[in-house]
């Protein structure tokens, strides 16, 4: 069928093959599962399914009241339709430790390749905005060792988020991604890191792959794609950088249409139907239908 043709564990392996082959990889956040195909369409590594995201989508912030049931919804619908590995945010886990290890079995079944977990206290927040709070190491820890016991597919990647930069000090924060290495994470996202000072020290102190947060208007300048393989980091994420546009576009678009009446003069900034059709391989399903139905009743021969 058309769907995909990887499977999930096909996507868990090609994701950790990325962590290890020393390269920079892009994963942009897919604001719904048809901007998956499009990442997928424009060559990109991966794709990223953000929390903040699912929050605004339901018109929500990011803070911890979109429930497990709708992360995990959003995260299968987006990994299914892509055969780029895709992994997501499932902020602090969803619950006590038992939780989070069941949240990270359901991410698995969802066809996921990896996910991150964090060390704020619930309620969450964006992890670059002030006021955060950060749980202690230990409780941290016993999260991650639950997360890390709750994967079926030792290819599924787990990412410890440490958000204790911005609350205790870069210190503080190397401290405690030293010690969630050690409870099992995979991957560590160092988040809200001030310059590229703090991005090299995180890297030179600690061994495994490591994930960069490139999201807009926040504590960290926006590195480029050079600037981040030279710092050694893995991999990076613009997590709502494709739902800044759309909606950017589409009030720009409503604005007009209200100024004056119709939408002829901004035809050229939408996504044309032929194009939408491609996108979603239109053609293809139709070609598909008519296999299936190329017989005709009366063809059974008979004696
Ligand atoms: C990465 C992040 O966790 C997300 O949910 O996408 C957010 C992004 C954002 O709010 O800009 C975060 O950095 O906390
Ligand atoms: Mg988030």
């Amino acid at each position: 069928m058309l769907f995909t043709s990887k499977t999930a564990n096909q996507k868990r392996k090609a994701f950790r093959h990325m962590l290890g082959d020393g390269g920079l990889h892009q994963f942009p956040g897919a604001f719904n599962p048809l901007c998956a195909q499009a990442i997928e369409r424009k060559g990109f590594d991966g794709v990223y399914v953000s929390g903040a995201v699912i929050a605004a989508d339901l018109c929500l912030p990011d803070i911890g009241i979109a429930n497990q049931e709708e992360f995990i919804r959003r995260g299968q619908q987006t990994a299914r339709v892509t055969d780029l590995p895709a992994f997501m945010d499932i902020d602090t886990g969803f619950g006590e430790p038992m939780s989070a290890a069941r949240t990270v079995r359901l991410v698995e079944e969802a066809g996921l390749a990896g996910c991150h977990i964090e060390d704020q206290v619930m309620p969450k927040r964006c992890g670059h905005l002030d006021g955060k709070e950060v749980v202690d190491t230990a409780t941290m820890v016993q999260r991650i060792r639950a997360a890390a016991d709750g994967r079926l597919d030792p290819d599924f990647v787990l990412i410890a988020r440490c958000d204790a930069r911005a609350v205790e000090g870069l210190d503080q924060a190397i401290d405690r991604m030293k010690a969630y290495v050690d409870a099992g994470a995979d991957m560590l996202f160092p988040e809200a890191m001030k310059d590229e000072r703090e991005f090299e020290r995180v890297r030179r102190e600690l061994g495994v792959p490591m994930l960069a947060n490139m999201t807009e208007f926040g504590k960290s300048r926006l590195l480029t794609k050079q600037e981040l393989t030279d710092l050694g980091f893995n991999v990076v994420i613009y997590p709502v950088t494709t739902l800044r546009l759309a909606m950017g576009e589409a009030l720009r678009g409503l604005d007009h249409i209200k100024e004056v009446g119709d939408q002829n003069g901004i035809l050229d900034r939408m996504q044309h139907r032929r194009d939408l059709y491609d996108l979603l391989r239109y053609e293809e399903y139709s070609r598909f239908d008519q296999d299936l139905f190329n017989f005709e009743v009366g063809d059974t021969p008979t004696e």
